[in-house]
């Protein structure tokens, strides 16, 4: 078990709610070091497939295989400390406290998974975990440029910045795999571009595997090792962006392109 097993699998997952069938036997991996992207057309599965990687959902059916280990039953919590994380969508920065004490909070996050646990840090020797940590955290702020904004209040912030700020977060709890939920979703081109570049320097620079929803073609074509296509609930394509585009399948399914007989 895991070196040699992928950093992430589904294995035959399947979602109901209800009569809803979110996901149908779903299967993938992902690989240490790859930018991994899921697309598909609104209602695909997206954000239900990165649900029960994260854990706010369980499948009906199949397993999440954590570096080979099954973690299906495995709270949220404990898997943001096994090395998952993520930025929310619905997570909004606390608008009245500065960048840097955003950016600290996510490792408190982390801390909050045991009282003991917590206990334990205290007494052996927080002041000096603090400290290193406060140096990493500069370091998130010096990587994403955000420096000129440490002390500004997150809610003066612009959309881009925000964006940034939620990023440095999830980078504080140092994931080995980080889920991102449509980063570019909502930004004008240049930070789009920018927002890229981060996410390609984090997983080169910084060695986070990267698994992401994006609806932007550009960027998911761009950036991408993989990606993966589902569409009403199934996989219907993965492979290489290349692979994926000139997928017939793809081309009905996701660019409303005619299957050629
Ligand atoms: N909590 C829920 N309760 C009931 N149905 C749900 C729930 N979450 C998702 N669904 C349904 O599951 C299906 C897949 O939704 P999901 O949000 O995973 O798709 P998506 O690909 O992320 O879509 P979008 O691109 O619009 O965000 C949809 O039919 C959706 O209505």
């Amino acid at each position: 078990m895991g070196e040699d097993a992928p950093i992430l699998a589904a294995d035959h997952v399947s979602l109901r709610f209800g009569g809803v069938r979110a996901l149908t036997d779903v299967s993938f991996s992902v690989n240490r070091g790859e930018i991994f992207s899921i697309i598909g057309p609104n209602g695909a599965g997206k954000t239900s497939m990165v649900n029960c990687i994260s854990g706010r959902y369980r499948p009906t059916e199949g397993s999440i295989l954590w570096q080979g280990r099954d973690i299906t039953r495995v709270a949220t919590n404990r898997r943001a400390a096994l090395g998952i994380g993520r930025t929310f969508q619905n997570l909004a920065l606390f608008g009245h406290m500065s960048v840097l004490d955003n950016i600290m909070v996510g490792r408190h996050h982390l801390l909050s998974s045991g009282v003991v646990q917590g206990m334990l840090w205290w007494l052996g020797g927080a002041q000096r975990e603090e400290i290193a940590h406060r140096r990493e955290v500069e370091e998130i702020i010096d990587f994403l440029e955000i420096q000129a904004v440490r002390k500004a209040p997150a809610g003066t912030l612009s959309y881009g910045l925000r964006k940034r700020v939620e990023l440095a977060r999830a980078m504080a709890l140092k994931p080995q795999l980080i889920l991102l939920d449509e980063p570019m979703a909502g930004m004008n081109l240049e930070e789009k571009e920018d927002m890229a570049r981060f996410i390609v320097d984090l997983n080169e620079e910084w060695g986070m595997t990267v698994l992401m929803i994006e609806h932007d073609m550009g960027v998911v074509m761009d950036i991408s090792t993989r990606v993966m296509v589902l569409d009403f609930g199934r996989q219907i394509a993965i492979g290489s962006p290349e692979e994926v585009m000139a997928h017939p399948r793809v081309r009905s399914a996701y660019l409303g392109e005619e299957v050629e007989a």
